[in-house]
């Protein structure tokens, strides 16, 4: 089932007309963005894609709701006129959107009125419509800061997450399963409607190695790159197996260097570059698996991490790739179809976009879509919103542990909040 939202009257999308043109360097792109709900944003160290307003928009949901976005969005690039003066990544006629983890309503895809991307010193604006638009002014305004932040965290619902943990490692030691992947979400509430501009600059700013996203009210900042697309090339980042920063450099290299020895870790990790890598396979040729992951430090945590990549040997398009990776095991486990149903059975959480991915499409199919972490969903009514973070649960898993880890992964965007 799909809702479209915008129609002609033969039911398939209206045409567009789009056109990007280089521009002077408007400065930091999430300072342009508007006060609205609608703001959408794609950010990595400066360099990406921001948008504003709905020139079309198609919320698809299910099980198919890849591929009824693949198709949705194949029909709006067949019908829009495009005049991409700039071509690089991310200009052109572009899409965001964000998928739920699960087979439920909740997803969506969205075409602005006004793009503004920034890669590589090189700056434009793409406006959509009906007809040809001026370019907008572009001014850069302050975000208000969040007024009144409180967390409900209380002891009473930790002690109910480790619990689950526990229920998970029975579970895998019960066999069948090697790892689950458990999450948990913690309410913040504000006194002011929350202007989620200003949690994406101090994420942007705060974690430049990650990819600062928000559609829909779901925003945050993640360090996992589900799968790019780029002129060919097929890239995905996977992390799994963690490790908690201390806030002392020395001791933290120490720490990075027993991650990149420890038995548990690499094999949580060996997992999920499995699922990419058989997940990718029939879509690249010279697919490259290195066989020891490297350790990403961010600021909070650190992470076991391995880029694979390939080159596309068919004709898919991004939405066709994130179609077969997701769930992979980082975000679901191993193996992933009985995880994501242990998952369901014992997590008692509905993830909503959480975990699942988000990200960009262009007209020729190329596009980045990571994977929701670090990240929370902002109520319609901009009062409240809810974190979630989760933990890749083995048969040796302590719950205590699993519990801290999840705390760390809560960071960057509690810390945005507040
Ligand atoms: C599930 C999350 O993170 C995932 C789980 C990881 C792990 O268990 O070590 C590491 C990175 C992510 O793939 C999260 O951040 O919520």
């Amino acid at each position: 089932m799909a809702r479209v939202s915008t129609l002609a009257t033969d039911g398939r999308p209206e045409p567009l007309v789009a056109r990007s043109r280089e521009i002077a360097d408007p400065g930091d792109l999430l300072g342009l963005l508007p006060p609205s709900p609608d703001a959408l944003a794609w950010v990595h160290g400066g360099d990406g894609v921001v948008g504003w307003g709905r020139a079309a928009s198609f919320s698809p949901d299910g099980r198919g709701r890849f591929d009824a976005a693949d198709d949705w969005w194949a029909d709006v690039v067949e019908s829009s006129v495009v005049r991409d003066e700039v071509e690089l990544p991310g200009s052109g006629l572009v899409a965001f959107g964000s998928f739920t983890f699960a087979d439920r309503p909740g997803s969506s895809l969205t075409v602005p009125e006004i793009v503004v991307g920034r890669r590589d010193g090189r700056c434009w604006v793409t406006t959509i419509g009906r007809s040809l638009g001026p370019v907008p002014d572009l001014t850069a305004t302050t975000p208000s800061s969040p007024v009144g932040t409180s967390f409900a965290d209380d002891p009473r619902r930790r002690a109910a997450w480790t619990a689950t943990v526990q229920k998970a490692v029975q579970r895998i030691q019960a066999g069948g399963l090697d790892k689950v992947v458990l999450a948990r979400s913690v309410e913040a509430t504000f006194d002011e409607p929350l202007d989620v501009r200003s949690p994406l600059a101090r994420l942007a700013r705060t974690y430049p190695s990650c990819w600062t996203f928000h559609v829909d009210g779901f925003f945050g900042s993640t360090p996992e790159m589900l799968v790019r697309l780029q002129g060919g090339l097929v890239t995905s980042r996977v992390l799994a197996g963690t490790i908690r920063r201390t806030g002392d450099d020395a001791r933290d290299l120490g720490l990075a260097a027993s991650l990149a020895r420890s038995s548990k870790d690499l094999e949580e990790h060996e997992y999920a570059v499995r699922s990419v890598a058989d997940a990718l396979a029939p879509h690249c040729t010279g697919m490259n698996v290195p066989e020891a992951p490297f350790v990403l430090h961010l600021p909070n945590v650190m992470h076991l991490a391995t880029d694979v990549t390939g080159v596309l040997r068919d004709d898919a398009g991004v939405l066709a790739l994130v179609a077969s990776l997701h769930p992979s095991a980082a975000v679901g486990g191993t193996p992933t179809a009985d995880a994501v149903r242990v998952i369901a059975e014992i997590e008692g959480l509905d993830r909503g976009r959480y975990a699942g991915p988000v990200g960009w499409i262009g007209a020729s199919g190329d596009g980045e879509w990571g994977i929701g972490l670090r990240s929370a969903q902002v109520a319609p009514d901009g009062r409240s919103a809810r974190l979630f973070a989760g933990c890749g649960i083995v048969a040796d898993s302590a719950p205590a542990d699993e519990l801290a880890e999840a705390d760390a992964k809560l960071i960057p965007v509690r810390d945005a909040l507040t």
